[in-house]
């Protein structure tokens, strides 16, 4: 008999998350009955997502989020014990799923990770999963960035933010990265090699673009919303390109109470992935 941990959300969300909102309980776990397998977890990933999108969930029910496990038991052919795998199933140590009969998803809820090799399976919730295709496919796509040009990121040293920049540097941009503390604006440009970079707690927005992009901004990756991108919006160029990715400056506020809209420049085409 297999005893899982998982984390329910006890109460509702108020503002930002605290422990209160958490709580960790047992869950005794059935047998495995055929076509199921047992898995255990390796890596929990915790994105900003699973903020607003709680505040449609009931109290009680386990956190939302994936994550990479390690098939323990099985009683499907198909899914050997010791292969590792992705799956939606929560803040949770264990789980029974039944590959074959999960829910078709637009997002998959579950796959066998391939091999990677020496590198850390933790990769599959970062650049090789979620975060990494956001980046990629949320920037070329709607950014459709050209060697020379200008490109802002906020939440630059987060897991969709530092992938952005990197591919941006590839590319031949001049990259200027928002980040809110010393350490990650020194990550950023002493590791990462974006040519500018900036605490957006200590430094004025609009100043910082008039010294690292006087002539405007070409594309912005928009993580964060909010006043901080009404200022960057407001330094576009002519046919700039905004791919609205995130919004988290507004994920702890009461969806009542949202901040106003974007001072949008009419001539930069925004786009929301
Ligand atoms: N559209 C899509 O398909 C997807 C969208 N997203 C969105 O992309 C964004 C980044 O996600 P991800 O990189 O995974 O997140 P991370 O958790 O890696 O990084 C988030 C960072 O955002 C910054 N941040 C937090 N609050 C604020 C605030 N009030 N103002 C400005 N910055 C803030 C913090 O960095 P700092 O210390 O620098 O302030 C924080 O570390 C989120 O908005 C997320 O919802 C992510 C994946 C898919
Ligand atoms: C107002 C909220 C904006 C959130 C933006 C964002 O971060 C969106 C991310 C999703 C992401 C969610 C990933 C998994 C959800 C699985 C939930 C579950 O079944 O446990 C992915 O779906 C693409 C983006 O839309």
């Amino acid at each position: 008999m297999v005893i899982a941990k998982k984390f329910i959300l006890d109460k509702s969300f108020n503002g930002p998350p605290t422990d209160d909102n958490f709580k960790l309980v047992d869950e005794q776990l059935d047998e495995l009955k055929n076509g199921e397998i047992l898995v255990e977890a390796i890596w929990l990933s915790v994105d900003p997502y699973i903020r607003p999108y709680s505040n449609h969930v009931s109290p009680g029910t386990t956190v939302m989020g994936t994550q990479i496990a390690k098939i323990i038991k099985s009683k499907n052919q198909q899914y050997k014990e010791g292969k590792k795998v992705f799956c939606s199933t929560g803040w949770r140590t264990h789980s029974v799923i039944n590959p074959n009969t999960l829910e078709k998803d637009v997002m998959p809820k579950f796959y066998v990770l391939p091999d990677f090799g020496n590198l850390s399976p933790s990769l599959g919730l970062g650049v090789l999963g979620m975060p990494g295709n956001t980046a990629l496919f949320g920037f070329l796509n709607i950014c459709d960035p050209k060697p020379g040009e200008t490109v802002v990121i906020s939440a630059a040293a987060g897991a969709v933010g530092s992938h952005v920049g990197q591919i941006a540097k590839d590319l031949g941009c001049n990259v200027i990265g928002f980040a809110g503390s010393d350490h990650k604006v020194k990550w950023l440009k002493e590791v990462l090699k974006f040519d500018a970079a900036f605490n957006y707690k200590t430094k004025d927005v609009t100043a910082a673009l008039l010294e690292a992009a006087p002539h405007g901004v070409d594309c912005y990756f928009d993580n964060v919303g909010g006043e901080f991108s009404s200022a960057v919006i407001y330094r576009m160029k002519s046919f700039g390109r905004v791919s609205v990715c995130g919004s988290i400056s507004s994920y702890n506020t009461n969806p009542k109470n949202l901040p106003k809209g974007n001072h949008f420049n009419l001539y930069s085409i925004i786009k929301f992935i």
